[in-house]
């Protein structure tokens, strides 16, 4: 399973021209309510902990600024839907290192469940220098998601311009990919449980 040539050359021509796309639909329905099913699932049966921020002896839980639940993905324990989500994945590591070079090893993925209220305050997902994470990878896995839910993903698109962002909408099959390093963003307070896949290509 493979995500389709069009949608490929979309994620790699954006990452060139702008650094991030946004891309809707890039899961059918069916399989996106399948990983929301797994995702619900496992938080149920208790598999999800509190997200934690900071790295090494300063890693800690810190709701005041993330409040997700998370449970890292895993061949092992993956369903058939979760298969098809890391071969299709599998297929834009490889097409992103064929056209950008980016030398990724591998993904890193965690659903990530946001309760009602929750949110994750401004941040990168890795300081320059200091880390692999290259590039972010969100799935959204939220049916009939409204104006006036909230949730929202704002991407800063220059750091020294707090008012330059676009605001995302976590709806179900939207996509969002873009370099780790370069784009502050945060999650802003959801009104409803919110729910995602969200991934990390790294190097060594
Ligand atoms: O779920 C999102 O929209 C973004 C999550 C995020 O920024 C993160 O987990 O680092
Ligand atoms: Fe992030």
């Amino acid at each position: 399973m493979s995500f389709s040539g069009a949608l490929l050359s979309q994620i790699t021509d954006g990452l060139v021209d702008v650094g991030y796309v946004v891309i809707p639909d890039t899961f059918s329905a069916y399989e996106v309510a399948a990983l929301a099913a797994d995702c619900r699932q496992g938080w149920r049966n208790g598999l999800f902990h509190a997200a934690a921020v900071g790295r090494g002896e300063q890693e800690r839980i810190a709701p005041d600024i993330r409040a997700d639940h998370v449970r890292w993905l895993d061949m092992e324990t993956a369903t058939p839907h979760q298969l098809t989500y890391l071969d299709k994945m599998e297929s834009l590591r490889q097409s992103l290192n064929q056209s950008l070079y980016l030398g990724l090893l591998e993904l890193e993925t965690h659903f990530a469940i946001y309760p009602e209220g929750a949110f994750y305050k401004r941040h990168v997902d890795n300081f320059r220098g200091t880390g692999q994470r290259q590039i972010t990878t969100i799935l959204y896995l939220n049916e009939q998601w409204q104006l006036g839910d909230g949730g929202e993903l704002r991407i800063y698109l220059d750091e020294s311009n707090a008012d330059s962002y676009i605001d995302v909408p976590p709806r179900a099959g939207t996509m969002v990919v873009f370099h780790s390093p370069r784009f502050y963003h945060e999650v802003l307070p959801a009104k409803r449980e919110r729910m995602s896949l969200t991934g990390w290509f790294r190097t060594r």
